[in-house]
């Protein structure tokens, strides 16, 4: 709907334009027809509801509670609605939202560059060639692959109590064959922030290279978070090719990250300052809320800015994603820390090795940690209450487990029991709950129950949290940063701002920012995941 004049400030973009007050439709997506797999799937559930009562979710069924109570599922078109309203709240902010008239150029991204001759005189690439290797507008990824016949399947997911067959689809990330800026236009600028994570140096040299393929020329990092925004004495660190051909051989991040940091306005003040256009904005659940604010901001100002995210978060509590980078290497390096308190429990006369390893809320690299190494007796996750006390205790398990192996092996996510303990009150600069000390608990607890019962037991704690935060990426992350790193740049180019994207069964997918942080990631103590890792370390619940 377009309903009204105003006038455009930017960095580089003064003119009257046409404004939407809608920010959706930026292209109408038509899903494609079922295929004949979904309409058995249909009949599956025609079948189930005429011969069979109605299913009453068990304590073993997910509903996904988000944004479901606004539908009335005894409405025969409810579902309609639900794929009407997901592909609304999935639609990605663009700048033709606010820029009706802005009119897209052919891409200069283009792949045939086999010599520099090929470059025109500005060294962008032609791509007036008949190449295909662009992504449509309305290709789509399917975001869940599951059909779950009953909500009583394992790990159900289910959106309606039936636990019906709803398609989702989401973005398909990638190159376009019509992009928003002119490369000769564009400032962009990247910045790290939070804490350290396995491949932020990877992701960043990615985006620089792909940036240079574009045709851009101004390219800067912000150094050391949002902070860089705004304290005079840190400096833009202007990055090429060159700069940053060998940065993901280390771990950190080239650019320093930093927790905290100026007020929204403040940063855009600065963008404005700064004449960037494009930012790329590396973090977890703090930083996107803080990039979806930045990107909010630009839209009041009516600024032609992109900013795009790419989730870093060793805990891999972005929803909606595979995985997201640094996580698998974190679970790699994990098992060094796991396998010496191994060696050490299993050496000693009634060993107990405990291993701290990060996961605020979510005890993803616990959990995969412990599967992974196939030592860990007991797994403390922030998502599964415990008892350390008690006759179903982790400490009356672990006298057990004294007496029938002769030794055993702990591993307790960062922000498990965090009820155990004493609360501190304290928050980090960017707002986060500072945690007790569970791992230190834990030790300190064991010693004093063991010398109590009158049992020895040699007690070794590690904590290898900021150890394993410090490596560089493994093979696994490195091609998942480098291909994150360059959906991150064609978005911008695309148009789009206020998205983040994201590995979606093994494709790559944009999402806008809020949707995949709206709450953390947790793990599902119902999920085959979970069970998986109970069955690996055999041991009971501890409540
Ligand atoms: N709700 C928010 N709105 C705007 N900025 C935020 C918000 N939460 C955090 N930030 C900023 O994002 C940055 C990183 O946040 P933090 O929580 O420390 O790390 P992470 O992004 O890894 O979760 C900090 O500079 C912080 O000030
Ligand atoms: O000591 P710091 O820098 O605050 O980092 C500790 C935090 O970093 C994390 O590993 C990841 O946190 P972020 O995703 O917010 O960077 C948490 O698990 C942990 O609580
Ligand atoms: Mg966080």
């Amino acid at each position: 709907m377009i309903d009204e004049e105003k006038s455009i400030r930017g960095p580089r973009f003064h003119q009257k334009v046409k404004v939407k007050q809608t920010s959706s439709s930026y292209t109408q997506f038509t899903p494609p027809p079922p295929p004949s797999r979904t309409l058995n799937k249909v009949r599956v559930f025609a079948q189930f509801k005429a011969t069979t009562q109605t299913p009453t979710p068990s304590s073993t069924t997910t509903i996904n509670n988000n944004n479901l109570n606004k539908f009335d599922f005894s409405d025969p078109d409810w579902k309609t609605k639900f794929q009407q309203d997901f592909e609304a709240r999935f639609s990605l902010p663009h700048l033709t939202d606010i820029f009706p008239d802005a009119s897209p150029i052919p891409s200069t991204f283009c792949l045939k560059m086999r010599t520099p001759v090929d470059r025109d005189i500005q060294g962008h690439y032609s791509s007036d060639e008949d190449w295909h290797g662009y992504i449509n507008n309305n290709d789509r990824v399917l975001l869940k692959t599951i059909y779950y016949s009953s909500p009583t399947s394992a790990g159900a997911e289910c959106i309606d109590p039936n636990c019906t067959w709803v398609e989702q689809w989401v973005h398909r990330a990638g190159p376009r064959e019509k992009i928003y800026y002119k490369p000769e236009e564009v400032k962009a600028a990247i910045v790290t922030c939070g804490g350290l994570c396995p491949g932020l140096n990877d992701v960043i040299r990615q985006i620089v290279i792909t940036l240079e393929i574009y045709g851009v020329k101004k390219i800067v990092g912000i150094p050391f978070g949002y902070r860089g925004f705004s304290d005079q004495e840190l400096t833009e660190v202007p990055l090429s090719r060159k700069v940053v051909q060998n940065i993901h051989l280390s771990g950190g991040s080239l650019l320093g990250v930093s927790r905290g940091g100026p007020a929204v306005s403040n940063i855009v003040d600065s963008l404005e300052e700064r004449g960037i256009n494009m930012l790329f904005v590396l973090g977890g659940n703090g930083t996107h809320a803080g990039a979806n604010a930045i990107h909010n901001e630009c839209r009041k100002r009516r600024l032609k800015v992109s900013v795009i995210g790419v989730p870093k978060t060793i805990d891999n509590d972005i929803l909606l994603m595979d995985k997201t980078f640094g996580f698998d290497t974190a679970v790699e390096e994990a098992q060094r820390a796991i396998n010496s308190a191994y060696i050490e429990a299993h050496s000693a006369y009634h060993g107990i090795g405990v291993v701290k390893l990060m996961g605020r809320s979510s005890g993803f690299i616990a959990m995969q940690s412990s599967l992974s190494s196939g030592q860990v007796d007991i797994c403390l996750i922030p998502e599964v209450p415990f008892n350390l006390h008690g006759p179903h205790g982790v400490l009356s398990h672990l006298k057990h487990l004294l007496e029938t192996k002769g030794s055993a092996v702990v591993c307790v996510a960062e922000g498990a029991g965090q009820n155990l303990l004493q609360k501190t009150n304290a928050t980090d600069a960017s707002g986060n709950v500072v945690f007790g000390d569970i791992g230190v608990y834990i030790q300190q607890e064991t010693k004093k129950y063991f010398k109590e019962i009158g049992v020895h037991a040699d007690v070794k704690y590690i904590d290898p949290t900021y150890m394993i935060r410090a490596v560089r990426a493994n093979a696994s992350d490195g091609i998942l940063c480098t291909v994150l790193g360059q959906n991150a740049v064609h978005g911008a180019f695309a148009g789009y701002s206020g998205i983040t994207v994201g590995l979606c069964n093994t494709h790559y997918a944009y999402f806008p920012i809020p949707e995949v942080i709206s709450h953390p990631r947790l793990v599902d103590p119902n999920s085959r995941m979970w069970h998986r890792c109970l069955t690996s370390t055999c041991q009971p619940d501890f409540i």
